[in-house]
């Protein structure tokens, strides 16, 4: 039952180690069959190098596992809010990948600083609240995917696909599990982009003075030299 789209979410995990997303056995990527109500997600805490496509676990929107040997994601409870809540999406990342993840810890949304973002990512990328005690306390994936959906009552899914889940990372959404890795790539490029940003121009960093740069550059290069040409 639904090989096709358990290769095909196979192979979207697999581009996760690929593009450097992850570390370990981090992060899950999971893909929607819509017309049969079931969703295929990435067992859990299996090793990339060892996971293979027959791996992948086969999730009902009730989240009951009606295939698969092994126990689905851990956060497949956040995935599920978020396919029942969601309605056209067909495919999630969730990683903790670096920059993305630095900057959920911040608190902040990622503004879009530039045309790298906008190709992708339609305005801020939102970051949640805090998840209360009680809710970390309860069903803690489920009520991470439910912070997400209240981070959204105000803004389009379809329109932002991504979202910093604070002090945990991002979950990125796409019409499919493919896409959804694309933009979760993408998500960390423009995160770092933003924070090199952000400390090239809040920093107070001052140039060397120009003696020291002689002491350094012309005592390798000789004298009055010019870059790769050595001066008799
Ligand atoms: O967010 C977390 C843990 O903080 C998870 O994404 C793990 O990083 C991967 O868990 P599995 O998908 O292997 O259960």
């Amino acid at each position: 039952m639904l090989e096709q789209l358990k290769q095909k979410v196979y192979e979207a995990n697999m581009l996760l180690p690929k593009y450097g997303l992850i570390t370990f056995t981090w992060g899950n990527v999971s893909g929607i069959d819509r017309e049969k109500g079931l969703f295929v997600i990435k067992p859990s805490g299996v090793e990339y190098e060892k996971l293979r496509p027959e791996d992948m676990v086969v999730v009902d929107l009730e989240g009951k596992v009606v295939e698969g040997d092994l126990n689905p994601s851990s956060d497949t409870d956040t995935h599920l809010v978020l396919y029942r809540h969601f309605k056209n999406i067909g495919g999630i990342t969730h990683t903790h990948s670096r920059w993305a993840t630095a900057w959920a810890q911040t608190g902040r949304g990622l503004p879009a600083y530039g045309t790298t973002h906008a190709d992708y990512l339609y305005g801020e990328v939102p970051c949640t609240r805090a998840l209360t005690m009680e809710e970390i306390r309860g069903e803690y994936e489920w009520n991470t995917g439910k912070v997400i959906v209240e981070t959204f009552e105000e803004l389009d899914p379809d329109l932002m696909n991504a979202v910093l889940v604070r002090s945990h990372g991002p979950f990125v959404w796409a019409e499919n599990a493919t896409k959804s890795v694309e933009k979760a790539v993408v998500l960390d490029e423009v995160a770092m982009m933003a924070f090199v940003g952000e400390a090239a121009t809040a920093c107070a960093m001052k140039a060397i003075p120009q003696e020291l740069l002689d002491k350094h550059y012309l005592r390798k290069h000789g004298k009055h030299a010019y870059y790769g040409q050595k001066q008799e």
